[in-house]
């Protein structure tokens, strides 16, 4: 089967599952003839070929039948071999970056000590300035390059490694071994305990803990990403948890990717990238947060690509997350995004009732908190954003509660939150959304909900989708519905094309803001 006839297959499965699924199962598998003409489908992993076998197998191999117009066409999933160049970009060995540190022996996956670094210099990581050892006081810090210091802008201004967030009490875990100091930056109740599983993040819990269990192993990197507040965090430093409470010599360096840029700046400016570069390097496991921060930044980009390099081909861990999936993070560098993509990618959902339900009372729990369950069903009923959000108006109630001794019952909510629940109910509906849109556009809403295709009634209508999606929490079906009964694709298809538009077309991108401000307001 040719590249063309598989692309076409990729794309009528595209269309047909939701972008999640697609992004995570169907877009890494890389098509190859096999003996007799059979189509060979190569996935990244044994994770990933199991979960296409049970789930996608079936209907991808009908797809093939369709799109090749043969009924008994084969299709097999197989483990692509590394270095097979299947999956691999081509090009990876020949970028394979000059090592700064002996390359470490082949590993037990827990090891009982942490591979020696050799020649490191003493550093401490709450020194300030980082990156001085070795130069005298009075040596003048001399930019090695000047992009950096376009990149100060971003940098947070506090000294490097200390806490990353006042919303946490971090574990500091300094390992002194090879002379290289290594904060952790965990946060102990980050723990896979106190994650709550669901439909929602099912995938990615047991894909951290398969790192957990394997760090190291074929999901390297393991590339979480979702929208904000879903719990990334937490699961990134689980498994940094899980390692350390495995092996407590473990090397694990939690830090968020402005923290990288602003260290390498400081590196840079100090003359100091060597130490820089072993600090990274000599990690067991380097878990890197919002790594859509790196847009634009085209030197900690470079840098990051060696480090990145490094430790993958010393069979160290790598745990990113992001906000969006890799191949959609605008200004980062093609190559650095297809490795993103090398180990495995997964998302995480917003969580549904039932779940929200379970993490609010989780949290009273961890609070010692009796919520009884009617309030906890009403807590995650209202607040539907996302779980910080959650987690924030329960903090409220609690606070509340211990401030005016009362106990936490639906109407204590109620009065706790009467503010924030006014909001919610003010929430936007697909009526009001319909009706602004078509107002705006002076058309009628009939024509919204219409079968009519003239780009006059198709552009609003596409982008009163991609508002409905954007401001309610309907899904894709019942937003499909509300407009005419369309299909969930077109609500799909809709919401990419506004995004795309927003981007190159500016009267779309003018109309867009003006309507949610309007409809915000
Ligand atoms: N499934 C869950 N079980 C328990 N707590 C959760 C769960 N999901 C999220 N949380 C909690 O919600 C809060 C926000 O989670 P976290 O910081 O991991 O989000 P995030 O996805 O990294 O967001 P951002 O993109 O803004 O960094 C944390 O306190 C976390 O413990």
């Amino acid at each position: 089967m040719s590249t063309e006839l598989w692309e076409q297959c990729l794309r009528s499965l595209q269309e047909e599952f939701p972008a999640q699924q697609y992004n995570t199962w169907i877009r890494p598998l890389r098509a190859e003839t096999g003996s007799e003409g059979r189509l060979v489908l190569l996935a990244p992993n044994r994770f990933v070929r199991d979960w296409v076998n049970d789930r996608f197998i079936s209907r991808i191999r009908q797809v093939v039948c369709e799109v090749t117009g043969d009924i008994s066409a084969d299709v097999r999933l197989e483990v692509a071999q590394h270095g097979s160049g299947a999956l691999r970009s081509p090009a990876r060995p020949a970028m394979a970056p000059l090592r700064s540190r002996p390359v470490a022996p082949p590993r037990d996956p827990r090891p009982a000590s942490p591979p020696p670094v050799a020649q490191a210099p003493a550093y401490d990581p709450a020194a300030q300035p980082v990156y001085q050892e070795g130069y005298a006081a009075s040596e003048p810090a001399q930019p090695a390059v000047p992009e950096p210091q376009l990149e100060l802008d971003m940098a947070p201004p506090e000294p490097a490694f200390a806490p990353l967030s006042p919303r946490h009490e971090r574990q500091k875990v300094v390992d002194v071994e090879g002379g290289v100091k290594h904060q952790s930056n965990l946060n102990p109740s980050f723990t896979f305990e106190s994650f709550v599983q669901g439909k929602s993040n099912q995938l990615a819990l047991a894909a951290a803990q398969q790192v957990a269990d394997n760090p190291g192993g074929s999901y390297n990197p393991l590339f979480i990403y979702g929208g904000v507040g879903l719990g990334k965090t937490h699961l990134m430093h689980a498994v940094g948890m899980e390692m350390l409470k495995r092996n407590p010599n473990a090397r694990i360096v939690y830090l968020h990717s402005e923290r990288f840029v602003a260290d390498m700046v400081k590196a840079l400016q100090l003359n100091a990238i060597n130490d820089f570069k072993r600090y990274y390097r000599s990690v067991d496991a380097l878990l890197i947060d919002d790594i859509q921060f790196f847009a634009g930044k085209e030197r900690s980009q470079e840098e990051f690509f060696h480090t990145f390099n490094a430790l993958l081909e010393g069979g160290q861990q790598m745990i990113l997350t992001s906000d969006r999936y890799p191949k959609e993070i605008n200004g980062v560098e093609e190559r650095l995004k297809s490795r993103f993509g090398w180990g495995l990618t997964v998302a995480i959902e917003p969580p549904e009732l039932e779940t929200r339900v379970a993490i609010v009372m989780k949290k009273a729990e961890e609070a010692k908190i009796v919520l009884p369950d009617d309030a906890a069903f009403f807590l995650a009923q209202k607040i539907r954003s996302n779980v910080r959000e959650l987690e924030g108006a329960l903090k409220r109630v609690i606070a509340n509660a211990h401030f005016t001794g009362n106990a936490i019952t639906t109407p204590f909510i109620k009065e706790s939150l009467k503010d924030l629940l006014a909001l919610q109910d003010k929430q936007v509906s697909i009526d009001n959304i319909q009706r602004v849109v078509a107002d705006y556009y002076k058309i009628k809403v009939s024509d919204l909900l219409s079968k009519r295709r003239s780009r006059s009634i198709a552009r609003p209508r596409q982008v009163a989708m991609s508002l409905s999606k954007e401001l309610t929490n309907h899904s894709l079906p019942e937003i499909g519905n509300a407009f005419g009964g369309r299909d969930h694709t077109t609500v799909l298809h809709a919401c990419r094309k506004i995004k795309e538009l927003r981007e190159s077309d500016t009267d779309i991108r003018e109309d867009y803001q003006n309507l949610l401000r309007h409809l915000t307001a």
